[in-house]
């Protein structure tokens, strides 16, 4: 649905150029939430800047919905940006406007006759949950309110793609739960392919199918979100991944160790079997569980303990292989002490 080839963007400041985007290929597939992570200054709001030409690339093409539009003049473009909607993290909704004519203005920009606006605005305030709030301004909304109107607007005009700027980033953690459930139904419902750009690794792990990480207007990193979070190989993607997994062991606990330290993923269904019991029942062994949880990333249970094992050695590495075969991955962190 979307293809961006070698995609540069500087630009020119008083200092020299600066590297928003250092030639960046990726693709996002049809009706997928593709999530773009990266600490502050990495490129994340270039990029989807370029994605529908708010910023004009410096060099690349990028391609949605097949159509290349850095090739595009002005009118073939403003018609393309139909099909590419967008909400930002500050919302910028009219202020002298109600919920109602903020909405309906993005169907007058788009040439639609004025009789279809009032059945569309309609359609689309249920769709977000604002139906009774039509007449409201947005002064009188609470953030999680005015994302909705801004989702309300992004979509009047039926687009295939929406373009989320740190869309959740102002709401409190309860309102953008609710904002990104939205976006997944949104997603489901009506088959729309979005692309999220964020700092937050909960808003990946919640909603997105596959993401990038960029750092220095690169993508360093890319693919299923469950695949970077069960086995991140950047140094970047590991320390985004820790901010949702938190598997730091206090000091205390790792110094006065004696065991073998071990760290097992359980992925999919095996996530909820009943595996470490097996081991004790089977090996002559003792586990002493040091950190464990269960992360749904995107509904998929991914399963994470920290254990030590203490026993003979022979029947500790029997224990180990064991596990091993049984889970996708095992690490030993820390050999008997
Ligand atoms: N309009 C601009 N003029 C000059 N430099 C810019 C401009 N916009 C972005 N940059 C620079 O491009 C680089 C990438 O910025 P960008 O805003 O795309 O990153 P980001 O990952 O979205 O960060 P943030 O979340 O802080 O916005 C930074 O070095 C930034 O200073």
């Amino acid at each position: 649905m979307i293809e961006v080839r070698n995609l540069v963007k500087e630009y020119k400041t008083k200092k020299g150029k600066t590297i928003g985007v250092n030639n960046v290929s990726l693709k996002v597939k049809e009706g997928e939430i593709f999530g773009i992570v990266g600490y502050s200054g990495a490129g994340k709001s270039s990029l989807l800047r370029c994605l529908n030409l708010l910023e004009k690339p410096t060099s690349g093409e990028v391609l949605v919905d097949g159509v290349n539009l850095t090739t595009l003049n002005s009118s073939e473009l403003r018609k393309a940006r139909l099909k590419i909607g967008m909400i930002f993290q500050h919302f910028y909704l009219i202020s002298s406007k109600t919920v109602y004519e903020n909405v309906a203005f993005a169907l007058k920009a788009a040439g639609v006759p004025k009789k279809k606006f009032n059945e569309r605005v309609t359609e689309l305030l249920e769709l977000v949950g604002l139906g009774d709030r039509a007449s409201h301004y947005p002064a009188q909304l609470s953030g999680g309110q005015k994302q909705r109107v801004g989702i309300a607007r992004a979509l009047a005009n039926n687009p295939k793609v929406l373009l989320c700027d740190e869309a959740t980033s102002a709401l409190d953690p309860s309102t953008t739960k609710s904002i990104l459930c939205l976006l997944k139904s949104i997603n489901k419902k009506l088959g729309i392919t979005i692309v999220v750009i964020t700092h937050e690794m909960e808003v990946v792990k919640e909603i997105c199918d596959r993401m990038a990480v960029m750092q220095d207007g690169r993508v360093i990193e890319e693919g299923l979100v469950y695949d970077l979070f069960s086995n991140p190989k950047q140094p970047l993607t590991k320390d985004f991944i820790e901010t949702v997994l938190q598997l730091q062991l206090p000091e205390r606990l790792s110094q006065n160790r004696k065991g073998t330290l071990i760290k097992i993923q359980f992925k999919g269904v095996s996530a909820e079997e009943a595996l470490i019991s097996d081991v004790f029942k089977k090996f002559n062994v003792k586990g002493n569980i040091l950190h464990g949880k269960i992360e749904y990333i995107k509904d998929n249970p991914l399963g994470i303990f920290i254990m030590e094992v203490t026993g003979d050695k022979q029947e500790v590495n029997q224990a180990i292989d064991y596990i091993t075969k049984h889970t996708e991955s095992l690490e030993v962190i820390a050999d008997a002490a």
